[in-house]
């Protein structure tokens, strides 16, 4: 794995959307040979957005030839809801870069069919081949997309059933009201995510330091998802200062040091 420890959130936008952006123009995608980028929603990867609309206006990367698959999105919520992850995505990203329509990607949580609509999805991303880069964010009781603690390191696109840490954490965005956070959602499943060629996660805050823990020095075990990534073969952790809190001062000293003699033809896998 690469961890890659920055002082603040603001480095960590930056270093992973210039990656994004990076690892796209590296790949020269056409229309039939699309890239494909796996793609969260939080308040983690916004600023990342941010910094990824503002290289495509400046004409540092074109979206023309990506598509995009989400990881998640609620159950029952419509899709106009200013909360649904459709309206986080549209708002806060596709609305501002050159990306196609058609190649955008988001699970249905309105359909009554969650099973076909969740093997429709798999089998969607298996249509492209793989997941070139999937970004995600982390929960701060470690669980990725939305793998809940307890979620099987082997699952795939599914429905499931929200912890009330996760609602309570969510409902900042329902006015901190608790019974208003969607009790469901569409979540691709942690076996998904290990299939994807790299997956780049990002953790700012405090909050998020026993997370970053579990998935740096942790044991694999699916109370805790994102330390199923240990096992993955590209898997790099972008974190602030404040995220690394919880992990050994060796540890992060290791990773910098790795990085800062690193020749990026080489990956420290
Ligand atoms: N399903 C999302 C996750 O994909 C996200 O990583 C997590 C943390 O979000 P935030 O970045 O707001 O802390 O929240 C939700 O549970």
């Amino acid at each position: 794995m690469r961890l890659i420890p920055l002082k603040n959130a603001e480095q960590v936008a930056k270093w992973s959307a210039r990656h994004i952006v990076d690892r796209i123009n590296q790949f020269q995608p056409t229309e039939d040979h699309p890239f494909v980028l796996g793609l969260p929603t939080g308040g983690t990867p916004l600023a990342t957005y941010k910094e990824l609309i503002a290289l495509c206006k400046a004409g540092e990367v074109s979206f023309k030839h990506v598509v995009t698959f989400n990881m998640d999105e609620y159950v029952d919520l419509p899709i106009e809801h200013p909360e649904s992850y459709h309206s986080f995505m549209y708002n806060n990203f596709f609305n501002h870069i050159d990306i196609q329509q058609k190649n955008i990607n988001i699970l249905n949580g309105n359909t009554k069919e969650h099973d076909t609509e969740c093997r429709r999805y798999e089998e969607k991303i298996k249509s492209y081949g793989k997941i070139n880069l999937f970004m995600g964010g982390v929960g701060n009781d470690g669980h990725i997309a939305f793998n809940e603690p307890a979620s099987s390191l082997a699952s795939r696109t599914r429905i499931k059933t929200l912890t009330q840490d996760t609602l309570i954490a969510n409902s900042r965005f329902f006015d901190n009201d608790v019974n208003k956070v969607p009790k469901y959602a569409l979540t691709i499943g942690v076996g998904t995510l290990l299939d994807a060629e790299e997956v780049m996660i990002l953790a700012t805050g405090h909050n998020k330091a026993f997370a970053v823990q579990a998935g740096v020095e942790g044991c694999v075990n699916h109370f805790w998802t994102i330390s199923a990534l240990q096992q993955h073969r590209h898997y790099i952790l972008v974190c602030d200062e404040p995220a690394t809190q919880e992990l050994k001062v060796k540890t992060v000293k290791y990773f910098t040091e790795l990085e800062a003699r690193a020749i990026h033809s080489v990956v420290n896998d």
